[in-house]
């Protein structure tokens, strides 16, 4: 008889931002949680310490845990991040690696999640970004969430992956190289200027909770073989959030332009269409921009 558990769940990335947040998410939903994570040196608790990078390593870890739902988070999410080999490597040949050590576990996995992102779409005429829209990304980021998508499609046949297009969300915990934590630090601390680059620019900044929610949904949904955005369709404009901080935390703040933070190739919107979103998962209510701020204020940096 097989008396395997039916409810492991591996994270890839499970140190990163959105990992930590899930792992707690999901044993709180009594799920049981293993991860890798390339910041331990060696295994603590249910984290093994493993480059995604290391083919061998993955295949060892994943063959002997047979996991029935894998989330792949593992990734360089900085889109300015200056070490362009490593963003490829991670991304691209990191989710190849994924996907060819879960061949070994298929017969025990319901889902795979993998993370892509809303920058595949980059500038488009459309206003509301749509799953069929052709992919047009402008930074080399999107370009390797793009790779990556189309390697994982390849394996479409034989895995249950269901490929994910976050748009923007934010929290505490989140790294201060995306704007709003750098906004949120400015306003804890008093500062009376942040320099910013380009803040004519439309992002939606979902919470963490809207997000966790949606990716319990679609893990448990029977969607797979298909790409979906995590989206809420709502954007705000940098200035608003700056003004929603100083009405919530009552301090005013100068915002000077430094052209070291004006990115040449901008995508100036990313507001995602729900439609699809909406006919697999029904849409969670909580995900108020100023609840996300409020989280930001009640937090110490
Ligand atoms: C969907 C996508 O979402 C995220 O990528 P992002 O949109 O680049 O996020 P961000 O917070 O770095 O920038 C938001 C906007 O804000 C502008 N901006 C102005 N001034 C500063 C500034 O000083 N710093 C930063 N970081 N941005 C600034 C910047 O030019 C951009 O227009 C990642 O999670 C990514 O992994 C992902 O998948």
């Amino acid at each position: 008889m097989d008396f395997h558990s039916n409810n492991k769940v591996l994270i890839t990335g499970i140190n990163g931002f959105t990992g930590k947040y899930l792992k707690k998410y999901l044993e709180e939903l009594n799920y049981e949680v293993y991860g890798l994570s390339n910041t331990i040196d060696e295994k603590k608790d249910k984290i093994f310490s493993c480059d995604i990078n290391n083919q061998d390593e993955l295949n060892l870890i994943i063959k002997n845990l047979q996991p029935n739902y894998i989330f792949h988070l593992a990734a360089i999410s900085n889109v300015q991040h200056s070490d362009l080999v490593e963003m490829y490597k991670v991304n691209v040949i990191g989710t190849q690696n994924v996907l060819n050590a879960s061949l070994k576990v298929k017969k025990y996995l319901k889902k795979i999640i993998l993370a892509s992102s809303a920058t595949v779409y980059g500038n488009q005429t459309e206003k509301v970004l749509h799953e069929n829209l052709v992919p047009n990304p402008i930074n080399h980021y999107g370009i390797s969430k793009l790779a990556m998508e189309q390697i994982a499609k390849t394996y479409f046949d034989e895995l249950p992956i269901l490929i994910t297009r976050p748009f923007n969300y934010t929290a505490p915990g989140h790294s201060e190289h995306f704007v709003v934590p750098k906004i949120a630090k400015a306003f804890i601390n008093n500062e009376k200027t942040i320099e910013l680059g380009n803040i004519e620019v439309y992002r939606e900044y979902n919470s963490i909770d809207y997000v966790l929610r949606v990716y319990f949904e679609l893990m448990n949904s029977k969607s797979t073989g298909e790409i979906v955005n995590i989206a809420s369709g709502k954007t705000h404009s940098l200035k608003e959030i700056i003004s929603i901080f100083s009405k919530l935390s009552g301090h005013l703040i100068d915002i000077k332009i430094n052209p070291q933070f004006v990115r040449k190739n901008e995508i100036i919107t990313l507001a995602g269409d729900i439609v699809k979103l909406k006919k697999i998962i029904k849409i969670p209510k909580d995900n108020n921009i100023e609840n996300v701020v409020n989280q930001f204020l009640n937090t110490n940096y």
